[in-house]
């Protein structure tokens, strides 16, 4: 287990400094207690800042702002030049309010909290002699532990110290995970992990073994707080009246008057403790009065394995479909305003807190990756080193960003994002997945966009979800593609698998509902083909008003061929022409059939060789034949079951002794 880094006593006796970052809040926040503490205990000065950095706002790629020349990173590794913001004024904005809110809590116990726009290395490096700075550290960001690193030097200079506490982002401390945080030791997948952490299954049920890693009770609040210094000079610092006017506090961030007037005109969740409790109290107060929430939505490309089953749903699988997603907490926990905690031991009465664990621990399995991969997970090629084709085409990624694929699902959910900084957890999937494997395109580009617009965005979860979409996340057999294979390739071999999800997204919302919602271009366009709408015959599209090519675009992927019935979809012929003979695979449960190109995409999708899809193809049976041999078993079936049901009778009436039945029975 790393530990904390060394910090030395200041000599002089400059203030105790609370540093707030991504913990706006004052319940469950163990850096506040100890900074107050410490400073109380030693008689010293107390005072608490919180710095807008501009490098964290602006303009750049991943990696830039910390490390520019990437003199940190792989030698390879070069800019790419899809320059984003890190940070919409819209999530500026909420930021804002989340601050406002820390500052008013602090303020009705008797603290100011200085708000500073600025490098903090030279805002906390201007300190006095001798301060002792708090902060809770964020090591699965390189660029936040980078900067630090550099807080800390400043500070080292002026004989302070910088102290960086695990505080309460996660919902494990480290101290109390059963394992290291490197490649050898971390479980290698989500499930290890529930394991590791004592979780009886993760995926079933939120009962742990008695040894299992504790998950710490929440503290309270900070009761007293020591005086303030008599002065405190500080560059950057943001008058008070500045700080109550949202449109002012943005355009002093840089923010351009036109997107600070569209940030002003989106509306957005209000930021800040009390909200952020608010909503988990009324979210706990709607569960435990549903009591029963059956199955109902579609499953297709969910990771349910058996799929849904009868009744209760403690995962709560449907929410992950539905466009308000489930607890709607993402924003607050990303800026801190709430802990995971706090949520977990909340929720510990709930009906559904199996599904509350299970999501709560892929936040964790996110985080502790994040800090497991360091710069890795910003590579092109991912922690896990995959070398595959990639294109940056601007356009295509441009078109994806607008909202302006051609494709209804992908452009509805990119124009929410854009208009809310929120997607529900399937449409951030699947447009990311449709931008890699539909487009080709390289996936950091889609990563920076979500960095920019989420209202949640959280380095760890963003990026990690990321690499795993892009399947770059671990090294995979076989994953890599030859030197020769180019983009097309790539998206050929992908075609049949976004088919697929787009297919599940029309069964989830067959009338359509959430594209026309976000693309009114399709607003009058049937319930048949507002999924589909280059399907749409010419005189169709004239009489809805919706002529693909002008008033909306043709899909950049070509026409695809979508069916919300998943038999039909299987059954269809939605392959090119020289593709048609399907298969199906003895062991797939499914009974679905397949086409050579399919198994092939299947096998890649897996990140497994061409070779594997080969295999299962040359291992399958075409229909017909499929439906013999089934037809045959079910005769041999049939006559066993008939022997079976004599063997029955005959026990009954005492005429066959029990040593036969058994031997009988067992061979039947
Ligand atoms: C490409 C991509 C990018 C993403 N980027 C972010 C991001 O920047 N910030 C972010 O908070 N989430 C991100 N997610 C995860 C997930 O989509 C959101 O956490 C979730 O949709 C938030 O809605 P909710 O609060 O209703 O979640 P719920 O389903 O109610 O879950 C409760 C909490 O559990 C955590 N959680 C749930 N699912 C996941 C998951 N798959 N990965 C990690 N944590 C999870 C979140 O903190 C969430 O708030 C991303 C997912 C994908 C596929």
């Amino acid at each position: 287990m790393a530990s904390a880094p060394a910090w030395k006593r200041p000599r002089a006796e400059g203030p105790v400094v609370w540093w707030l970052r991504n913990d706006l809040r004052l319940e469950d926040n163990p850096v506040a207690r100890l900074a107050a503490g410490e400073a109380l205990v030693d008689g010293r000065a107390g005072a608490a800042i919180f710095i807008f950095d501009p490098r964290f706002l602006d303009r750049s790629p991943y990696g830039r702002v910390t490390d520019p020349g990437f003199a940190k990173s792989i030698k390879t590794r070069r800019p790419v030049t899809f320059g984003n913001r890190k940070c919409c004024a819209l999530r500026a904005r909420f930021m804002l309010q989340c601050v406002r809110a820390v500052a008013a809590e602090l303020a009705s116990r008797g603290v100011k909290l200085h708000v500073c726009y600025g490098l903090p290395e030279e805002i906390l490096g201007a300190l006095p002699n001798g301060s002792m700075v708090y902060c809770q550290q964020e090591p699965v960001s390189v660029e936040c532990t980078d900067v630090e690193d550099n807080v800390e030097s400043a500070l080292v200079r002026r004989g302070s110290a910088l102290r960086r506490e695990w505080g309460a982002m996660s919902l494990y401390h480290r101290d109390d995970l059963p394992f290291r945080l490197d490649d050898r030791e971390m479980p290698n997948s989500f499930t290890e992990l529930g394991l590791a952490l004592g979780w009886d299954d993760i995926w079933s049920m939120a009962e742990c073994s008695v040894w299992a890693a504790p998950v710490r009770s929440p503290v309270a609040a900070p009761t007293a707080f020591a005086r303030a210094p008599r002065s405190l000079d500080l560059p950057g610092l943001l008058p008070d009246d500045l700080l109550a006017d949202d449109a002012a506090v943005l355009r002093r961030l840089g923010y351009s008057d036109d997107e600070v007037k569209d940030a002003l005109g989106q509306e957005a969740p209000l930021g800040g403790e009390p909200s952020a409790r608010a909503l988990l109290e009324a979210w706990l107060g709607r569960q435990c009065m549903s009591g029963d929430n059956p199955q109902t939505a579609v499953f297709w490309d969910l990771p349910v394995g058996a799929g849904p089953g009868e009744g209760h749903d403690p995962l709560q699988w449907a929410n992950l479909a539905r466009p308000d997603g489930w607890m709607r907490v993402s924003h607050y926990l990303a800026v801190g305003c709430i802990s995971a905690r706090e949520i977990f031991a909340r929720a510990a009465d709930c009906p559904n807190f199996n599904g509350v664990v299970h999501r709560l621990l892929w936040r964790e399995w996110h985080r502790l990756n994040a800090i497991r991969y360091g710069r890795r997970l910003f590579w092109l090629q991912g922690p896990g080193w995959v070398e595959r084709p990639w294109s940056s085409d601007a356009e295509l990624a441009e078109a994806w960003r607008q909202g302006r694929t051609g494709v209804p699902y992908i452009d509805a959910c990119m124009r929410e994002l854009r208009q809310t900084g929120w997607l529900a957890y399937k449409g951030r999937k699947t447009t990311a997945y449709f931008l890699v494997f539909g487009l080709g395109i390289d996936w950091r580009l889609g990563a920076y966009h979500f960095e920019d617009t989420l209202l949640d965005y959280d380095c760890a979860m963003n990026y990690g979800n990321w690499v795993t979409v892009a399947a770059v996340d671990k090294p995979r057999r076989g994953g890599h593609w030859d030197e020769e294979a180019t983009v097309k390739d790539l998206v050929e071999a992908h075609q049949s698998d976004i088919e697929w999800k787009l297919s599940a997204e029309m069964a989830n919302d067959p009338s359509g509902e959430y594209i026309r919602r976000w693309v009114p271009e399709l607003k009058g366009v049937a319930g048949e083909y507002v999924h589909k709408p280059w399907a749409m015959p010419d005189d169709v599209a004239a009489r809805c008003g919706c002529i693909i090519g002008s008033d909306y675009p043709a899909p950049l992927m070509g026409p695809l061929h979508l069916s919300a019935d998943e038999k039909e979809w299987a059954q269809e012929d939605h392959c090119a022409s020289e593709d048609t003979e399907r298969r199906i695979h003895p062991k797939d449960g499914s009974g679905r059939s397949y086409t050579h190109r399919e198994f092939l995409a299947y096998a890649a999708a897996k990140g497994e060789k061409q070779a594997h899809g080969e295999r299962l193809w040359n291992e399958s049976l075409s229909v017909q034949d499929f439906q013999k041999r089934f037809e045959e078993l079910e005769a041999v079936i049939e006559a066993k079951e008939r022997e079976l049901s004599v063997l029955r009778s005959n026990i009954v009436a005492g005429t066959v002794p029990m040593e036969v039945e058994t031997a009988e029975a067992k061979a039947a």
